[in-house]
């Protein structure tokens, strides 16, 4: 059997990336949507073939945050517009969606590839957690089976890897805390740190990375508060408003851990949101949250976090802007981090260097 193709890929996924997963309607709506669907998440060409982690470009991921919002192309709610010739006026769509289907296709197969032809070398030089993790996932698999794949394995694999690495890098970054340290906390004080995981709801809650989360369709009739809602509706949930709702979190533009009361029952039904819903949850939770835990348990255990001074010498709280989109990731701000410990500050100048190198 051949090695699949992007038309291949084109035809057997409709959505994000891997065929385990079951598609919504409105991606499924087309091949084009499809192609700007996925043109997103992970990231296009390698720039420097030593070091794939470097080209994993965020802006891949910004270009999803705009190709998944709903009604942003018309061609999503009218498929049959997908047959337009391409030099027709209004149909530079087609050109975006070909170019972004390549990039896509091209950049979930590097890793593999790369992986492939580098199985000796163990990465530690890759700058994020999400594209390691993949990275070590597919040379542990390929190690396993001494390089022997089904071509049709090695499709599931690629699309499934890919999956996994997209989902957890803008997402995670949203969470502000962009400290990347290699001290990480073991895990296992998190049952013993309510605080600690108020915090991170907190986090969820205030800021959402998906304000309205993933558009799906009704796969068959509903009713809700007497409404019948039609098989095949589209449904956009508005996750931003659930969890600024003053009356079930007063003040909610206030960041708060303390609203919790300290309460996992409490906390739990802001994940429960914030995550996403039924079948389709985000199947990265609890990698999300031992990532952001871990980042976030070790940057207090060993940093002070203060706020930037101004010109006078004077601190002050920076405004902290996030971008619109499907995902929305906070903009630049400043903040101090001095670390009181000169054991960290030694480790984080190790991996700070050699990030720059
Ligand atoms: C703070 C971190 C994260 C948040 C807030 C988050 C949130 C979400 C949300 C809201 C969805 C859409 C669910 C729906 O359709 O209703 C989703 C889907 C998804 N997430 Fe995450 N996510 C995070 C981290 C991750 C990580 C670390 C991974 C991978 C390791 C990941 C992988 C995925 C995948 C593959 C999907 C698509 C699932 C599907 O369509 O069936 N996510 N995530």
């Amino acid at each position: 059997m051949a090695e699949p193709t992007e038309s291949d890929f084109r035809k057997t996924s409709g959505g994000t990336c891997s065929e385990y997963f079951t598609k919504p309607k409105i991606i499924r709506a087309g091949p084009v949507i499809a192609t700007v669907i996925v043109r997103v998440t992970y990231g296009s060409y390698l720039t420097d073939e030593d070091d794939p982690c470097f080209s994993i470009p965020m802006q891949t991921m910004s270009d999803f945050s705009t190709a998944a919002v709903p009604g942003d192309f018309l061609v999503k709610f009218f498929p049959v517009l997908r047959y337009l010739p391409k030099w027709m006026p209004g149909a530079g769509f087609l050109k975006k969606a070909e170019e972004w289907g390549k990039n896509q296709y091209d950049s979930a197969w590097m890793p593999y590839k790369w992986t492939e032809d580098h199985m000796s070398i163990i990465i530690t030089s890759c700058k994020r957690l999400q594209a390691r993790h993949t990275f070590l996932v597919l040379s542990a698999l390929l190690h396993e089976r001494g390089g022997n794949l089904s071509p049709n394995e090695k499709h599931n694999l690629v699309w499934s890897t890919s999956a996994v690495l997209g989902g957890g890098l803008d997402t995670i970054s949203n969470v502000k805390l962009k400290l990347r340290s290699t001290l990480y906390f073991a895990l296992a004080d998190r049952p013993s740190l309510p605080y600690i995981r108020a915090l991170v709801t907190e986090l969820y809650r205030w800021r959402t990375a998906g304000p309205l989360g993933i558009a799906h369709s009704l796969n068959k009739d509903d009713v809700y508060n007497g409404f019948v809602i039609k098989k095949g509706t589209i449904i956009i949930p508005n996750v931003w408003h659930m969890l600024h709702d003053p009356n079930t979190y007063p003040d909610p533009m206030t960041f708060n851990p303390e609203r919790y009361k300290g309460l996992d029952t409490e906390m739990k039904k802001v994940t429960d949101l914030a995550f996403g819903f039924g079948r389709r949850a985000c199947p990265g939770y609890h990698f999300a949250q031992g990532t952001i835990y871990s980042v976030i348990m070790t940057t207090l255990a060993t940093c002070d976090i203060l706020p930037p001074t101004n010109a006078d010498g004077k601190q002050y709280i920076p405004e902290i802007e996030h971008s619109s989109g499907t995902i929305s990731v906070p903009s630049h701000f400043d903040v101090r981090i001095k670390s009181r410990l000169s054991r960290a500050q030694e480790l984080l100048h190790d991996v700070l260097s050699k990030e720059r190198m």
